[in-house]
């Protein structure tokens, strides 16, 4: 089992490496379980709303390219589970701020839901005017993923000159984290109900 810091160390050597590190286990089952009990709470609660792309201030949803419901969390949230998530979001900006130098100064995070037949079509985090997006943080929370369910994230880096796609489940505990501002992505139709928590670590 590794320590926390050898977690955040091996995400740093993935992001210098190949501008994205994966780490499984970053979240205990204990706690995937308790955020997605939150988040099943939270969404019968009918807090959740469509998606939408472009800037905060003219945001239209836009269904035939991303099809997930999101939940902004608050950052100052009392709830156990939502600290759970916030505090070890926090530790590894901490992390990267101490070794790294990045000048992260916020985060924005919110809970996602894919029900069948949802995928978020290939994009950028940055893209329309996303200011101060240095890495995206994505927690999946999806217990017994099987590769028949789909709904895995592709990663669109490049070797030797030639586009590679890096194809990564969203297995629950697991984090992925890449440069918000290089790095292409995309998520798969998914074939089953699919949870993450969704992240930008921010220096403005
Ligand atoms: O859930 C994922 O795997 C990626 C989500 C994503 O790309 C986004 O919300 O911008
Ligand atoms: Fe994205």
């Amino acid at each position: 089992m590794l320590t926390q810091e050898e977690k955040f160390e091996g995400l740093i050597e993935g992001i210098l490496a190949n501008g994205y590190g994966v780490c499984d286990d970053f979240l205990s089952l204990e706690e995937v379980k308790s955020l997605s009990t939150r988040f099943e709470t939270r969404f019968d609660a009918g807090n959740f709303k469509e998606a939408g792309i472009g800037k905060q201030s003219e945001v239209h949803t836009a269904t035939a390219i991303r099809g997930d419901k999101i939940l902004w969390l608050e950052s100052n949230s009392v709830d156990l589970s939502e600290r759970i998530l916030l505090d070890k979001n926090q530790a590894f900006i901490d992390y990267l701020n101490q070794t790294c130098y990045l000048g992260i100064i916020d985060s924005e995070i919110h809970f996602a839901k894919y029900d069948i037949g949802k995928f978020y079509r290939r994009h950028r985090d940055t893209f329309q005017a996303q200011k101060g997006r240095i890495l995206s943080v994505i927690y999946y929370l999806n217990i017994d993923w099987l590769p028949e369910n789909g709904g895995n994230l592709l990663i669109y880096t490049q070797e030797n000159n030639q586009e590679k796609i890096i194809s990564i489940a969203p297995l629950a505990g697991r984090l992925v984290c890449f440069e918000s501002e290089k790095l292409d992505h995309e998520v798969c139709e998914t074939f089953k109900k699919r949870l993450s928590i969704t992240g930008w670590l921010l220096n403005c």
